[in-house]
C-alpha cells in the first residue's frame, strides 16, 4: 500500500446554508455558512485513497479551494512512502515552495490549503496502515514521530531531544490511559446552546436538553452589547448552577483594554475563560488581558485563528493564553498540531481543542485523544469543544457518550463525507444551492 503512487487530487467547494438559521453566528461572523474544501486523492491501487477538509465559512472555500489545485502539482506522482519516509521535507516542499510562501508563509489562505492537503495524506496513511488515526499516532515510534514536525523557529522553545523527553515521559501508563480512552471517551463540552444569534428562548430550550443529555460544560458567545451578554449569562447561570462549568466566547471582537472591563463585567457568572477576546495575532494585547483577569479566577483561551506553530511559541513564551486551542485545519495539519502539542506540554499549559464547524469535531477528537495517551498525559483543565452540527454528512460521524468523545474505530482520520451530501450542497450548483440562492438576492453571490 505504501508504494501506491498518487495520481489525482480532486477538490471541490462544498457548503452548507447554516447561517440562515443562525447556527454558528457569533460577535464576527454574523453569517457563517458552515464550510469546507473537501479534498479526495486517488492512487494507482483502487482501494487506496486519502480524504482530506479545511473548514471556511462560505465566500472564501473558493479562494481555498483554488490554492488546494495550486498546490497539487507538488503531491501528484509521489508515493505515500516517499512522503511519509521524510514527512518534515514533505511538509516543507508544500509550505516553503519559493514561489508560493509569498503569500504565506505558513498563514492565510495558503495555509488552510496546505492543511486541506496533508489532512488527506494523514487520511490515507492510516487507511494504509488500517488504523484510526489516533491510534496510528499512539502506535508509531517517537522517533518517527518526531521527523514529522518541522522544528524550524521553534528550537528555542523546544529541541528534538525535549520533545522525545516529553514522548518518553508519557511512556508511563500510555496503555492505561487507551484503555480508559476506549471506555470511558474524552471529555466534551458544548456550543450549541448559545450561538449569539439564537433568542434567549432557543437557547433556554437548548440548554435545557443539554443538560438532560448529561452536558456539563458550556460556552456562550459574547461581544456585541454588553446588556444582552449579562442577560444570557445570567440565563445560562441560573439553569446550570454554580457546578458546572461556562466558557464565553467573544471572536476577536474587542481592544485590549475594553476586552478587560468588559469581561470584568461578566466575572460574577464565573466564566473559566475567554476566548479569542481581541485580535488573534495580538499577542502581547493576550498576554495583558491574562495579567488583568487572572485575580479574577478568568483565563485566557485562544488558538482557533493562531496561524502556525511559531505565533503558538510566542503565546506560550509570553504567558499570553491559558488554554491552548488546536484547530486541525487551521495549522499545516498533525505535523504542525504536533508540534504545538508538545510546545504546550512543556509550558504546562492545557490544550482545549476548538472543534465544530463541519468536520472539525471528526477530525480533532484524533489528535486530543493521542495529547492524553502519549503527551499530556492528563485531563486536568481539558475538554474538547463539541457543537452538534452536520455530522451526518460524514461516513464515520463522531460518537458522543455521557458528554464524552468515544475513540473512532474506523481506519483514516474520519473526515470523509458522504458522496450525495458533496453532490447536494457543492456550490453554487448542487441542488441545496440552487434553492437557497433562487432565495438570495445578495449582490456579492
Ligand atoms: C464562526 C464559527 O461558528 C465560530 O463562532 C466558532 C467558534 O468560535 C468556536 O466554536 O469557538
Ligand atoms: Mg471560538
Amino acid at each position: 500500500m505504501l508504494k501506491s503512487i498518487i495520481t489525482k487530487l480532486t477538490v471541490k467547494d462544498v457548503r452548507f446554508p447554516t447561517s440562515l438559521e443562525q447556527h454558528g453566528s457569533d460577535a464576527m461572523h454574523t453569517d457563517p455558512d458552515y464550510s469546507v474544501a473537501y479534498v479526495t486523492i486517488d492512487t494507482d491501487c483502487e482501494s487506496l485513497k486519502g480524504y482530506g477538509i479545511t473548514f471556511t465559512v462560505g465566500r472564501g472555500t473558493e479562494i481555498v479551494v483554488c490554492a488546494v489545485k495550486v498546490l497539487s502539482a507538488l503531491v501528484i506522482g509521489k508515493t505515500l512512502e516517499e512522503i511519509v519516509s521524510d514527512f518534515r521535507g514533505f511538509y516543507r516542499l508544500l509550505t516553503n515552495d519559493g514561489q508560493l510562501r509569498w503569500i504565506g508563509p505558513e498563514k492565510g489562505v495558503i495555509q488552510l490549503a496546505v492543511a486541506a492537503i496533508l489532512n488527506a495524506i494523514w487520511d490515507m496513511w492510516a487507511r494504509a496502515e488500517d488504523k484510526p488515526l489516533w491510534k496510528l499516532l499512539v502506535d508509531m515510534d517517537p522517533k518517527q514521530l518526531i521527523r514529522c514536525i518541522d522544528f524550524t523557529y521553534i528550537t528555542d522553545a523546544l529541541t528534538e531531544q525535549e520533545a522525545l523527553d516529553i514522548l518518553a515521559k508519557a511512556n508511563k501508563g500510555k496503555q492505561e490511559r487507551e484503555d480508559q480512552m476506549l471506555k470511558e471517551g474524552y471529555p466534551a463540552y458544548t456550543t450549541s446552546c448559545a450561538w449569539l444569534g439564537y433568542s434567549d428562548e432557543q437557547l433556554t430550550q437548548l440548554c435545557s436538553a443539554a443538560l438532560g443529555e448529561g452536558w456539563t460544560r458550556f460556552k456562550v458567545k459574547v461581544g456585541v452589547d454588553l446588556q444582552d451578554d449579562i442577560r444570557r449569562c445570567k440565563l445560562i447561570r441560573n439553569m446550570i448552577g454554580p457546578e458546572n462549568k461556562l466558557m464565553i466566547d467573544a471572536n476577536q471582537r474587542w481592544d485590549v483594554n475594553e476586552a478587560i472591563s468588559w469581561v470584568s463585567s461578566l466575572a460574577e457568572f464565573r466564566p473559566l475563560w475567554i476566548e479569542e477576546p481581541t485580535s488573534p495575532d495580538d499577542i502581547l494585547g493576550h498576554a495583558a488581558i491574562s495579567k488583568a483577569l487572572a485575580p479574577l479566577g478568568i483565563g485566557v483561551a485562544t488558538g482557533e485563528q493562531c496561524h502556525n506553530r511559531v505565533m503558538f511559541k510566542q503565546f506560550l513564551q509570553a504567558s499570553a493564553l491559558q488554554f491552548v486551542q488546536i484547530d486541525s485545519c487551521r495549522v499545516g495539519s498533525v505535523n504542525e498540531n504536533l508540534a504545538i502539542l508538545l510546545m504546550a506540554a512543556k509550558f504546562k499549559v492545557p490544550v482545549c481543542p476548538h472543534a465544530g464547524g463541519v468536520g472539525l469535531c471528526e477530525l480533532v477528537q484524533h489528535l486530543i485523544l493521542f495529547d492524553y495517551i502519549s503527551v499530556s498525559a492528563s485531563l486536568d483543565n481539558r475538554m474538547c469543544e463539541y457543537v452538534d452540527h452536520l455530522h451526518e454528512h460524514f461516513k464515520s460521524p463522531t460518537v458522543i457518550r455521557k458528554a464524552c468523545y468515544i475513540p473512532p474505530k474506523d481506519p483514516g482520520f474520519s473526515c470523509e463525507m458522504l458522496e450525495t451530501s458533496v453532490q447536494k450542497h457543492q456550490f453554487p450548483h448542487g441542488e441545496v444551492w440552487g434553492r437557497v440562492l433562487a432565495q438570495k438576492h445578495s449582490p456579492i453571490i
